[in-house]
């Protein structure tokens, strides 16, 4: 298990709970701690893994994109709940991050048609990808970095589909108006686009360093 992050929401020994609650096979913590040594922010906590395993086999997901998809541990919580047949296209800018899943994949032995990971930022992998052809969108890591990309990566959702951002709660800045950097900036925005398109259905889940989940309903 990742250290503990501060609670987004609720008491430590909640957030601790419902990490321990979401249990991890061996492969996940294997590719836990297979990227901890790497650069970069830590992968999701098991809590947020599960809830977005939960989200994909709600939707019944047969088609889902990781963005920062880094070592792989959401992408093995998204495949537990995708439909067994369905596919995961991961990407990330960062090619140690995606040899690491490449090796989280392969050692929890999921077969090759399933994931299919792919280096690049959003701006240059985007372009390959169909819009509304995705029942999820999924993502991770600095929220400057794909913010401007936000609509195109709203598009690629399907109607019924589900978009997550994991990570806006991180330190409770966004929620202090003082707070004016950057990455705080960028939260911001991205959470306002979010829950003023009268297309989706939001909301805030305070678990791990926060999960903005959106569906979208026309
Ligand atoms: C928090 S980590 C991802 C953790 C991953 N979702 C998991 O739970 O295993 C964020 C990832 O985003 C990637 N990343 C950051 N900026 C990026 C960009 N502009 N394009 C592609 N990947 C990026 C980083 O390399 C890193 O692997």
């Amino acid at each position: 298990m990742s250290a503990q992050p501060p609670p987004a929401g609720g008491t430590a020994e909640g957030a601790a709970y419902a990490d321990r609650f979401a249990v991890e096979t061996p492969e996940m913590v294997d590719a836990r701690s297979r990227v901890a040594h790497l650069s970069g922010p830590p992968p999701v906590e098991p809590a947020v893994g599960a809830m977005l395993a939960v989200l994909a086999a709600g939707a019944a997901a047969r088609s889902v994109v990781s963005i920062g998809s880094g070592g792989g541990l959401a992408g093995l919580w998204l495949l537990r709940g995708m439909r067994p047949d369905g596919v995961l296209t991961a990407l990330d800018g960062d090619p140690e991050q995606l040899r690491a899943a490449r090796a989280a994949f392969a050692d929890a032995g999921v077969p090759a048609g399933r994931a299919r990971l792919i280096f690049g930022t959003p701006g240059e992998v985007m372009p390959r990808l169909s819009p509304g052809a995705y029942d999820m969108v999924v993502c991770a890591g600095p929220p400057r970095d794909y913010s401007e990309h936000l609509p195109g990566l709203l598009d690629l959702v399907r109607v019924g589909g589900t978009f997550t951002c994991h990570g806006l709660l991180a330190g409770g800045r966004i929620a202090d108006r003082a707070v004016r950097d950057p990455q705080t900036v960028a939260w911001r925005e991205i959470s306002r686009t979010v829950k003023e398109d009268e297309t989706l259905l939001s909301a805030v889940l305070p678990i791990g360093t926060g999960l903005l989940v959106a569906t979208k309903r026309s």
